[in-house]
């Protein structure tokens, strides 16, 4: 079997937004600017820094404005933020964010429990905010939740991920992601998936989010690439989880998709050391385990060689 790979894979480093949001201790944001420091520091061209929503919803991106304002932004670098209506892009946009994503689900209790309306009532809400974005030249992409599955209403059909999708890009996000919140897809999931949303969005368009929750994600992002997608988020560590799907466990780790990726001789620009230290660094911070094998693995090797 021949099998063209993309040459090229962007990775979108979602660690300090979705893997810290869930974090219940208090987290500096003097520790969360150098976690993003450290991460532009490793090459990841795509950071999500934070996000602009209510903090009475997810407490711990609160400062998420401090955290941009102190960041180091380093040229050709995207420093991107969630934002889920007009109020929370305005704030955005006061913090000098030039780059925010909109989020939708595939599944209505989902989108109410995460955003407190209905799919619908969410694609309205995201229209003025649209309209702002275009007239301050910010570049908006959009995320579908649940899209292999929902913890509230079960299976997920892939021609209602298509819908949604397709009604993204046509409000003007450049790229829709497609997230699999709970980590209960599998590669033949994931083919059928993007299958039939590229039938309907160009694949140049989309991007895949995969949690790790049953072990799964690098086989689907293998199945994804085989797709034709070249677009990945993850999270140094496996930090994460969503608040709102309880049992969730983290994105699949950066380092993971990394090893993988060098593997197949596929180019990220993303340096494995000094990823693998930033990663190492948050989880003591955090004190936490690495939830990245990988990341474990290279840390043992170092442990046992400098004795
Ligand atoms: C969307 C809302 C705000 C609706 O929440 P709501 O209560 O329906 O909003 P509202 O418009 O009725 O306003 C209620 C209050 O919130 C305030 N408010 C309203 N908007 C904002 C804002 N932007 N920033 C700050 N404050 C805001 C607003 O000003 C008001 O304040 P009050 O008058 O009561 O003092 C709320 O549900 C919310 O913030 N949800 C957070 C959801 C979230 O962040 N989830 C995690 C991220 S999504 C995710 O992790 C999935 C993803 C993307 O990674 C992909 C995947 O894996 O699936």
């Amino acid at each position: 079997m021949s099998t063209q790979f993309p040459p090229r894979v962007r990775l979108v480093e979602v660690g300090p937004r979705d893997g810290l949001q869930n974090e219940q201790q208090p987290i500096s944001v003097a520790e969360k600017v150098r976690l993003v420091d450290d991460l532009s520091a490793a090459g990841l061209g795509y950071i999500e820094v934070g996000s602009f929503v209510s903090p009475r919803w997810v407490p711990q991106m609160a400062g998420s404005a401090d955290v941009f304002a102190a960041i180091e932004q380093r040229p050709g670098v995207t420093y991107a933020a969630l934002a889920p209506n007009l109020k929370g892009f305005e704030a955005a946009l006061a913090a000098g964010v030039r780059e925010v994503a909109v989020f939708a689900a595939a599944s209505e209790a989902f989108s109410q429990r995460n955003i407190n309306c209905s799919i619908g009532e969410s694609l309205q809400r995201f229209a003025p905010l649209m309209e702002a974005a275009a007239e301050h030249d910010v570049r908006v992409r959009g995320y579908i939740s649940c899209v292999l599955g929902c913890p509230y209403d079960g299976a997920v059909q892939p021609a209602d991920v298509a819908h949604i999708a397709a009604e993204l890009i046509g409000m003007g996000c450049y790229e829709v992601s497609l997230g699999d919140t709970i980590g209960v897809g599998t590669a033949g999931d994931t083919h059928r998936l993007f299958d039939r949303v590229c039938r309907d969005v160009p694949r140049e368009r989309l991007a895949g989010h995969f949690h790790d929750t049953y072990g799964q994600a690098l086989a689907n992002i293998h199945a994804a690439l085989i797709e034709g997608i070249a677009v990945f988020d993850s999270s140094v560590a496996g930090l994460g989880g969503c608040p709102y799907a309880r049992g969730a466990t983290g994105n699949v780790a950066t380092e993971d998709v990394l090893y993988l990726l060098n593997g197949m001789g596929i180019e990220t620009g993303v340096d494995m050391d000094r990823l693998v230290t930033a990663g190492d660094r948050i989880c003591q911070v955090l004190g936490k385990l690495n939830g990245s094998r990988v990341a474990r693995a290279m840390l043992a090797r170092i442990e046992s060689a400098t004795g």
